[in-house]
């Protein structure tokens, strides 16, 4: 298992300076509108994937003291208590981020520190475009196939380059010469996208069943050009149409992952709470396959746990993840009822100021 064991930010938005010695499975952390709640779990999620989960400019995070804010994690990982230092931060200058005290990319720190979020507005993974589907689905598969990430990067390369040709109006050769380098390095990402989603599909099931009562729950993977034809030869068919729209409109960049019930598609058909608990099957479907594949339980953060959720919904929710394997963050006004009991640690938050409750 890997777990936060300290959590420390200085100038994160509301938070001066903040610090949490975290309990190993649940935390919640309780407190009223604006006090700090989704800014703690922000932070958090920063140091496992460089990036906010709602500010697209990290700069709108600095607090009242300057134009800069730093984090600081440390993790501990296996029963060997093997530990790392993980470094975030942001200034003018650009992003920083660390690990065990020496600069380090964002991909070492997401290996590190795999962490996934369910949230309200985590519904346009529902029902949004295929954007956010996609990179859902890969943070799974980066993790768990380790040539992916390798492959991506080729195939994002390449991909850049042809579409640069296209609309640069070079000849044919100059457009062509990219097509077998995004057949392989395209191969191989579909590849590993589809075994994900076959063992994603398998877990998605049977937590739907039992989170929305709904049977036969489906994912389908679509790879982003005609299944039954090879990526080469649509690359070279499709070549006119391509310098028609000046971009590479087919490959793995045009992946889609489609939810459904049964034949119904269930974009547009189930409710608010409902999206919120398909949300959360989809992310514990995706922690399972990492702890499947010998990788420790993603830490998991989920806020304002009641929101949209009956007391029905929410007592179904905690049954699951009660039962999860790895850390979990939990924000919400209250206690929710449906934690009373078992092992775990309370916070309470007010206007940025973080306590230990009893
Ligand atoms: N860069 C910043 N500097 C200072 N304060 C900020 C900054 N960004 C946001 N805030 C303040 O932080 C508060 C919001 O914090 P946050 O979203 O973490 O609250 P919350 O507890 O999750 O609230 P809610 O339950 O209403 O969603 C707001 O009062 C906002 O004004």
């Amino acid at each position: 298992m890997t777990r936060i064991a300290r959590f420390k930010g200085e100038n994160l938005r509301l938070y001066s300076k903040l610090e949490l010695t975290p309990h190993e499975r649940l935390n919640l952390i309780v407190g009223s509108n604006a006090a700090g709640k989704t800014t703690l779990l922000e932070g958090l999620y920063i140091l496992g994937r460089a990036r906010s989960f709602r500010a697209t400019d990290l700069g709108e995070l600095a607090g009242d003291e300057g134009r800069w804010w730093h984090l600081f994690a440390e993790l501990v990982t296996g029963d060997a208590g093997w530990s790392d230092k993980l470094g975030a931060g942001w200034s003018p200058e650009g992003q920083q981020l660390r690990l065990n005290g020496q600069r380090a990319k964002s991909s070492e720190l997401a290996r590190k520190l795999p962490i996934q979020l369910i949230d309200p507005v985590g519904h346009r993974l529902v029902e949004d475009g295929p954007g956010y589907r996609r990179s859902y689905l890969d943070w799974g598969v980066f993790h768990v196939e380790h040539h992916f990430f390798g492959a991506w990067q080729r195939y994002q390369r390449a991909l850049k380059q042809r579409n640069q040709a296209l609309r640069l109006g070079l000849s044919d050769a100059g457009v062509s010469a990219w097509d077998s380098e995004l057949a392989e390095s395209g191969g191989l990402v579909t590849e590993a996208r589809k075994r994900h989603v076959q063992a994603l599909a398998q877990n998605f099931e049977p937590l739907v069943e039992e989170l929305l009562q709904l049977p036969q729950a489906r994912l389908e993977f679509q790879p982003g050009w005609s299944e039954q034809r090879e990526l080469l030869t649509v690359l070279k068919e499709q070549l006119l149409q391509h310098r028609r729209l000046g971009v590479t409109s087919q490959g793995p960049q045009r992946a889609e992952l489609k939810l459904s019930l049964g034949s119904q598609k269930l974009r547009g058909r189930v409710s608010r709470g409902q999206q919120k608990l398909l949300v959360a099957a989809l992310v514990l479907a995706q922690c399972q396959i990492l702890t499947d594949a010998g990788l420790p339980p993603p830490v998991i953060l989920v806020d304002d746990f009641g929101a949209e959720l009956s007391a029905e919904y929410q007592s179904r929710l905690a049954a699951v993840l009660n039962r999860y394997p790895g850390q979990l963050f939990i924000t919400a006004f209250e206690r929710p009822n449906a934690f009373e009991n078992g092992s775990m640690s309370m916070f309470h938050v007010e206007h940025g100021y973080l306590t230990a409750v009893n």
